[in-house]
């Protein structure tokens, strides 16, 4: 269980995360998502004790991460995997947080072949490992310690398609057996795929969570996609039918089909997509909820 309660985090003038709070429930995969600087990184280094919050707090099963003793045993945690030392080899790195965590070297060696770091690779120093290898071995690490609660950050940076398919079905396997997995991603078919609930992130905010199917099949309304939205979301303001302005140039407005049709007909736009909101999954859910506030003309 990860509990975050209206953590905030500013640096400074910037206020990099305000006011954030959700839970993650054993046996599901939680999606953390949001455009570059959105606040993911941030919240997952003051969940796992890396940064303080300026407010609000967070518990990794029901306490402070921070006084979790060994908490390895209990949580594996992936947040760089570019920050390992370079002068190792993965064995090395394996066996050396084996040692710290207090686990048989035996299980070091086990985790570096499941994760497709076999002796070869395994004897290579880390230094010259591509990035999906750094994930791979980051990954085992996390791994390595048995936790209860995986806390990962972009873990599929850098893998080919096998190893995201592998990564999938690892994460889905670890929650089905009663693990908590919260995960920040870009990919976002890779998290529409593994995960149960999802956080959206965005300027520091969260701006939507929930179940899946309550996510992607909510809102209702319509999606309506023109050459030239401009004039179309005028008309549509105009009429009271405010659009939400997604960040490829869509629309999605409270009313049915008919209505944006009309106001479409009316503005002379030429459409290229109308049809219910929601049906372009977790990327067009992603897309609407994250789009920068347009700048008016003045
Ligand atoms: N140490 C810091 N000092 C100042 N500003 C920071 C610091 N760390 C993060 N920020 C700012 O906080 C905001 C959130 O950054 P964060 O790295 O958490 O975003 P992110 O969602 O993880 O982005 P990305 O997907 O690009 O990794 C950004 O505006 C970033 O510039």
């Amino acid at each position: 269980m990860i509990e975050v309660d209206q953590l905030t985090k500013r640096y400074g003038d910037v206020s990099a995360v305000t006011d954030v709070s959700f839970r993650c429930e054993p046996g599901t995969v939680t999606g953390f998502l949001g455009p570059n600087g959105a606040g993911k990184s941030t919240t997952m280094r003051m969940i796992c004790g890396l940064a303080p919050p300026t407010s609000g707090s967070a518990t990794v099963l029901g306490v402070p991460y921070r006084r979790i003793a060994n908490p390895g045993r209990h949580v594996g945690v992936l947040l760089d995997a570019a920050a390992q030392h370079s002068g190792r080899t993965g064995r090395e790195t394996l066996s050396l947080s084996a040692h710290v965590l207090g686990v048989d070297r035996e299980r070091a060696g086990r985790m570096l072949r499941d994760v497709g770091l076999p002796a070869a690779a395994a004897r290579r120093r880390v230094g010259g490992y591509s990035l999906g290898m750094r994930q791979r071995l980051g990954i085992a690490q996390a791994l390595l310690g048995d936790p209860r609660v995986l806390i990962l950050d972009e873990p599929a940076n850098g893998l080919d398609p096998e190893g995201i398919h592998w990564m999938r079905t690892l994460l889905r396997d670890f929650a089905d057996r009663g693990g908590t997995v919260l995960l920040s991603s870009h990919l976002l078919r890779e998290v529409e795929a593994v995960a149960d609930r999802f956080v959206v992130i965005a300027g520091g905010r969260i701006v939507a969570q929930g179940d899946k199917r309550e996510l992607l099949t909510a809102p209702g309304g319509t999606y309506v996609r023109a050459l030239d939205p401009g004039p179309l979301e005028e008309v549509l303001a105009a009429s009271g039918l405010p659009a939400r302005r997604g960040v490829d140039g869509s629309l999605t407005v409270d009313a049915d089909a008919e209505a944006v049709g009309r106001a479409a007909a009316k503005a002379g736009a030429v459409l290229l997509e109308l049809r219910p909101a929601g049906e372009g999954g977790l990327e067009e859910l992603f897309l609407s909820l994250t789009a920068e506030p347009r700048e008016t003309a003045p």
